[in-house]
């Protein structure tokens, strides 16, 4: 799926002006790593992307068509096509793992459907396939409040594997995990999307990897695009810029990414 934004913006209910005046395009296929200091408004953007949140300025397209002016239905349709691995993934605690990751499926199913496999999950073969990607298949039947930070995130990314969706878009995914699972879950991601031509956006606080895995870069600070580029072109100079507060301070100086 493609997308374009236009002089985007977006202002919270209290004022916060999260966005400001954002163009940017992807086609189709692309990889996209978003990177910024926290608070710099990476959720907002992703936010914007999955139409959880619509614009108070400019304006958004999704495959060419803007989602606000879509019928119920229609809107219904493009967001079940829309996957997204929330940092801490909304899952009720008593949920077990393979109801949450069919979940990511309700969009598409009848309500018939849906309804039975909350009750007696439907595929549980498709389920274990997401999981077993993301070493995590021996929990396919455990109770997500008995998993850790990490597993469960990763039970987040395989219900969006499980959605397979055309538009891919991961808030920190990997934020509560060890480098070596960091890696693995990051090279699924682009694997699904090399293999199926989706879209993929990550927000990522871990430069390093953004950096190693995505070929496009995308630099957030205070709600505006410092920087969009190649991800071989992206300097220490600018990721200083980047994650400098306002006040001149480093506050990532020790981070091996930015010397
Ligand atoms: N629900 C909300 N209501 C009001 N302000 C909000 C809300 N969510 C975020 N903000 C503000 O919007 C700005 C951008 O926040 P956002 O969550 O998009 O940043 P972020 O780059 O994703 O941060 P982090 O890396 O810490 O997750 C911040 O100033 C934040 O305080």
């Amino acid at each position: 799926m493609d997308f374009s934004v236009q002089q985007l913006s977006f202002q919270h209910t209290n004022g916060v002006q999260a966005l400001k005046n954002i163009t940017l395009s992807a086609k189709a296929g692309e990889c996209i790593a978003v990177i910024g200091a926290s608070g710099s408004g990476k959720t907002s953007l992703l936010s914007i992307l999955v139409t959880a949140l619509k614009p108070t300025g400019g304006s958004v397209a999704l495959n060419g068509k803007n989602p606000w002016s879509l019928s119920s239905g229609e809107l219904k349709r493009l967001r079940s096509r829309i996957g997204l691995v929330h940092q801490a993934p909304p899952i009720p605690s008593r949920q077990r793992v393979i109801t949450a990751i069919l979940a990511g499926r309700l969009g598409q199913w009848p309500l018939w459907k849906s309804i039975v496999s909350l009750i007696y999950p439907l595929d549980i073969a498709g389920a274990r396939a997401c999981l077993e990607r993301l070493d995590l298949s021996d929990r396919l039947f455990e109770r997500c409040d008995c998993l850790s930070g990490g597993q469960l995130q990763r039970v987040g990314v395989a219900r969006a594997l499980y959605q397979a969706p055309d538009l891919l878009l991961a808030d920190e995914p990997i934020s509560a995990m060890d480098p070596v699972l960091s890696d693995l879950i990051i090279s699924e991601l682009m694997n699904e999307a090399k293999e199926r031509k989706i879209t993929l956006v990550a927000s990522l606080h871990a430069v390093d990897v953004a950096l190693r895995w995505f070929p496009r870069i995308i630099g957030v600070r205070n709600g505006e695009i410092a920087f969009d580029l190649p991800a071989e072109k992206v300097t220490q100079d600018l990721l200083k810029q980047l994650y400098s507060s306002e006040m001149g301070m480093l506050p990532m100086q020790n981070h091996p990414t930015i010397a």
